[in-house]
């Protein structure tokens, strides 16, 4: 960059050295505070400064102890034919590359700091690149990532959608509530929850971890324990021993199910109706080294693949709620357990204080079906019901979200500023065509139902959290 002219005199020259020599220590001692900002400011160029200088005329912005070579008494002007005193070139003049104006490089205040090129230009280049760079993958993969366990903002995809359907499959999506007798058809209603694990099992897992359920908030544990030990009461209620198999209805990408079978020794065989999810619990079995203990295959619940009284025990977490009729899956779980053996469900339902003449009420329970593709919430009340109806025993039946279980949804609320910044990383992956078109949607369709679910749990008008167990009468 610094080229020599033998336009130049001596005097000229070693003037030059000393401003260089002052230049670099001036330089030297702004440069710690001042990179941040010096990066900044070069990051909007002033048109005109030499483009190639620009970062050294930045940091000397601060008036320097020492006279100018260059000051000219009255300011130049664009006609004034001066001489830059990094590459030496007379001011007007083009050198058809670097330069499009030398005389930019004398802007007033003094810009003869420039020479302290191209040493200092990289410097400032390389270290302006790092801290971006860094800053970026802070964003995206540690701030992005909001579970620890989860997946990273750049992997979001649609599932088993490709990429360039996800936006119409999202549309279709509330499609399903436009047209309210769509969603009363049954035979429907599976369809219509696979897309929606489509469209949010990346999202899910990336802000939530690897269960798909809420949990009573536990004084001094965190999130993932919480999750973890009320996981465990389910396989502690049904009462198993090691090496028995036992059936997860509706497993989701297989939290719930590696904690069980590391908890209770269990084979733990895992159903749900989204390809994309057997994938990715399988992928996630793999890398926990319980493969042995824990299977996954893609089916509806409503319809098993399983012979009749084939295990030994059953659990659905925040599940069956996806079911058109309840008795449908229940039916199927009874026919699928040993005589004698125990289910326990944990349901979405809405409380005793549920006012269907309320409309707030009315409007948080159709944004929490919304949000989650639920055709229609049951009344806590209907659960029994349904149970013995298609011939189960109830052994237990208790709301875990009442006192003096803590909220369930501090967590959604804890969460918000973690939302907005994943509005962020969801808006700039999408806009960049990391993510595919419509994961913006998705995501604020999300935003949301978080909204509803804390209004349903602060009204106290809806858990997700009723437990009940089941027992399957032994033969006569
Ligand atoms: C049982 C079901 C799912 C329950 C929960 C696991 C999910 C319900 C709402 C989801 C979320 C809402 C807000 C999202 C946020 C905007 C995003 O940035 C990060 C992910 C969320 C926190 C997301 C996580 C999962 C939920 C809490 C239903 C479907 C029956
Ligand atoms: C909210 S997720 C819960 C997943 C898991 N229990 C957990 O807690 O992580 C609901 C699960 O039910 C499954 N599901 C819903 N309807 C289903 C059906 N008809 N057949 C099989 N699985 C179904 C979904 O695919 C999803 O895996």
């Amino acid at each position: 960059m610094m080229q020599s002219r033998s336009t130049y005199t001596a005097s000229s020259r070693k003037e030059k050295e000393r401003l260089l020599q002052g230049s670099m220590m001036f330089a030297s001692r702004l440069e710690y505070g001042f990179r941040i900002f010096i990066s900044i400011d070069a990051l909007a160029p002033d048109p005109t400064i030499c483009p190639h200088h620009i970062f050294i005329s930045t940091i000397c912005r601060p008036p320097p102890p020492f006279e100018c070579l260059n000051s000219p008494s009255t300011p130049p002007t664009m006609s004034s034919p001066l001489t830059c005193n990094v590459c030496d070139t007379e001011g007007d003049k083009r050198d058809g590359q670097n330069h499009t104006k030398i005389r930019s490089t004398h802007k007033p205040p003094h810009d003869h700091t420039s020479q302290i090129t191209p040493t200092m230009d990289s410097l400032t280049l390389v270290c302006t690149a790092s801290l971006l760079a860094a800053g970026l993958y802070w964003f995206v993969f540690i701030l992005g990532s909001a579970e620890q366990k989860g997946k990273h903002a750049v992997q979001l995809s649609g599932g088993s959608i490709q990429r360039e359907n996800v936006q119409e499959n999202y549309n279709q999506y509330w499609s399903f509530f436009r047209r309210p007798k769509e969603i009363e058809t049954a035979e429907k209603v599976p369809a219509f929850v696979d897309t929606f694990y489509n469209l949010v099992t990346d999202i899910y897992e990336w802000g939530w971890g690897q269960s798909f359920h809420f949990s009573p908030a536990i004084p001094g544990k965190s999130n993932l324990e919480s999750t973890k030990i009320h996981e465990q009461m389910a396989v502690d209620l049904i009462n198993v021993k090691p090496g028995q198999k036992i059936l997860d209805a509706g497993c989701g990408v297989g939290g719930p199910m590696r904690a069980i079978a590391a908890h209770s020794g269990c084979n733990v065989v895992g159903i749900t109706i989204n390809e994309y999810q057997v994938s990715r619990a399988k992928a996630h079995n793999k890398k926990a080294g319980l493969s042995h203990l824990c299977d996954v295959v893609c089916g509806n619940f409503l319809e098993m693949p399983f012979e009749d009284e084939s295990f030994d025990g059953a659990y659905s977490i925040e599940a069956t709620c996806h079911a058109p009729k309840l008795e449908d899956v229940y039916s199927e779980i009874f026919r699928v357990l040993k005589p004698g053996k125990l289910y326990v469900s944990y349901e979405w339902v809405t409380t005793d204080l549920y006012r269907g003449e309320d409309p707030e009420h009315v409007e948080i329970i159709q944004g929490i079906e919304r949000g989650d593709a639920l055709p229609g919430l049951r009344a806590f009340s209907d659960i029994a019901d349904v149970a013995k109806k298609v011939g189960f025993e109830v052994v237990k039946e208790r709301d875990l979200a009442k006192p003096p279980s803590r909220p369930w949804w501090s967590r959604l609320k804890m969460g918000r500023i973690a939302y907005w910044r994943n509005h962020i990383v969801v808006t700039v992956l999408e806009t960049l065509g990391v993510a595919p078109k419509g994961t913006m949607d998705v995501h604020e369709m999300l935003f949301k139902t978080a909204d509803y679910l804390t209004r349903g749990g602060e009204t106290g008008i809806f858990t997700p959290m009723h437990m009940i167990l089941l027992k399957k009468p032994e033969k006569p």
